[in-house]
């Protein structure tokens, strides 16, 4: 069988047919390390985590790169309105962990490499050269110390999206003054006395810093060769970023990305969630609201080219999905404990139709339409006795869900930090239940006791109408 994707250059559905037998090197662009995660930003890495692991399970060795873009003017601006303009490295990084305890959290794996691109800077010099050696790159005669791509001298500019050149809008990633031409985008930025010192790399053409499309350029190269076959990225980046990215790598002699795909955009009210719209929602405000893996599912479960729009509402009927999952292979799972299915079901896999969903085009609703499909026969045979069946659907169910990466027996779900969380939990529980016969017989200054005992070891307790609840005081 063949994965198909849709290739946005092409516009089309392709048979994927890797460079390298049993192979595959992806490249997905990351998120520029200026402000937290929101859920736009997790929808795309889930999407790329997904079809990751689809590859993995179709026999494929995964090559899986994506980078974090760690200088870039937002980062600049951001560090400046803290007032830690010249460690603008410590906001980047500090955001850059958020950006992995999120992925965590979601399950979302770790990529095989994930690259920052200040350490890629000498790669991406050495391209930039290229270009101007091949006649398609020039620096500023103003002395600004920018370096531009010359867009009139690559007669396939536009090939990506599609356009002509003379319907494209002006690049607004710097000064027009010293460009050829409007639409010619910055490769290197010269460095201005406003900016910070530490954000200025020694260079042929004088200090600066890459422009943000050069820096995926070096990565991709880097890491996964001149010519490899995927790029990722959110449908956000095909113009300007990932037009430019193509340009420039070819023209430079690079074969680059075999294939295209875009992740469709979490929305709000019609329009792209996005920091600077003012309209996000963060990873962790969901995770409040819900828990991770039903966070997991809401996210990935629409076909990764749509649209989504974002609603709170969605989330319970994620949490009723996982939990109808949850329930059977518990249910099950008691079921065959001590019979002689027990086992039963270990080297089942998934059905035929849920692989034909996957593999085409990653059709994840339709593969989670096999998946509850599967369960619900699996809990019809449970109710007729038939353990044989029942064991060889919880199997097949075992597969598909950890192929997408929401099994909820996977410890990952499991909120039970440990023995010791378990051990204090226990003692908790038994000081909340004093408490409360304190208070039913009237007895405030008991009540009022425990309370003040707990504060004094760092926990606080709440009361609410479905009990009381508590946690570390922060
Ligand atoms: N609302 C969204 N929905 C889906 N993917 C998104 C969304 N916003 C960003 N992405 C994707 O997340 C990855 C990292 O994005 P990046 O840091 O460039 O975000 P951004 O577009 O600058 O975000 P923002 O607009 O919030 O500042 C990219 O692949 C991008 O396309
Ligand atoms: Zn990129």
């Amino acid at each position: 069988m063949t994965v198909r994707l849709h290739d946005s250059k092409a516009q089309a559905l392709r048979d994927f047919v890797p460079l390298e037998e049993g192979h595959v090197g992806m490249y997905v662009c990351g998120p520029t390390v200026q402000s937290s995660p929101h859920i736009g930003h997790l929808r795309s890495a889930l999407v790329y985590d997904i079809m990751r692991r689809w590859f993995v399970a179709s026999g494929y060795a995964v090559t899986f790169v994506r980078n974090v873009t760690d200088i870039d003017d937002k980062i600049l601006n951001a560090a400046a309105e803290e007032g830690i303009g010249e460690q603008w490295w410590s906001l980047a990084y500090r955001v850059e962990l958020e950006f992995t305890a999120a992925y965590n959290a979601l399950g979302i794996l770790p990529p095989t490499y994930e690259p920052r691109a200040t350490a890629s800077v000498t790669q991406m010099q050495r391209i930039i050269q290229r270009l101007i050696d091949r006649g398609h790159a020039y620096p500023a005669p103003d002395g600004s110390g920018d370096v531009y791509f010359d867009t009139g001298s690559w007669p396939t500019y536009g090939e990506l999206t599609r356009q002509a050149r003379e319907n494209m809008e002006a690049a607004a990633d710097s000064d027009p003054r010293g460009k050829r031409d409007p639409r010619d985008f910055a490769l290197w930025k010269g460095h201005k006395p406003t900016e910070p010192r530490s954000a200025g790399w020694e260079s042929p053409w004088g200090p600066g810093r890459p422009g943000w499309h050069i820096e995926c350029s070096a990565m991709a190269a880097r890491y996964l060769g001149a010519e490899f076959d995927i790029h990722g990225g959110g449908l956000d980046l095909r113009f300007p970023h990932h037009e430019n990215e193509l340009a420039q790598s070819t023209a430079a002699g690079d074969g680059f990305a075999r294939y295209w795909v875009h992740n469709g955009l979490v929305n709000v009210g019609g329009q792209k969630m996005s920091k600077s719209l003012g309209n996000s929602v963060y990873a962790h405000e969901l995770t409040a609201l819900a828990s991770p893996l039903a966070v997991r599912y809401l996210l990935g479960q629409a076909h990764y080219r749509s649209t989504l729009d974002y609603s709170a509402d969605s989330l319970a009927e994620s949490e009723a999905a996982v939990d109808r999952i949850r329930t059977f292979l518990t249910r099950v799972e008691r079921r065959l404990a001590g019979t002689r299915y027990a086992e039963g079901g270990a080297d089942a896999t998934w059905p035929d139709q849920f692989a034909e969903a996957m593999d085409d085009d990653l059709g994840v609703p339709q593969a989670l339409a096999v998946l509850h499909e599967t369960v619900r026969a699996g809990n019809q045979a449970l109710d007729g006795e038939d353990l044989a069946t029942a064991a060889d659907l919880r199997g097949q169910v075992l597969a598909m869900v950890r192929v997408l990466g929401i099994d909820p027996t996977d410890r990952l779900w499991a909120t039970d930090a440990g023995p010791a969380a378990t051990a204090l939990d226990t003692l908790v529980a038994r000081l909340i239940e004093d408490r409360r016969a304190a208070r039913a017989s009237k007895d405030w200054a008991a009540a009022d006791r425990i309370r003040a005992e707990l504060a004094d070891a760092g926990i606080t307790i709440e009361d609410s109408q479905t009990g009381t609840h508590w946690s570390l005081t922060s």
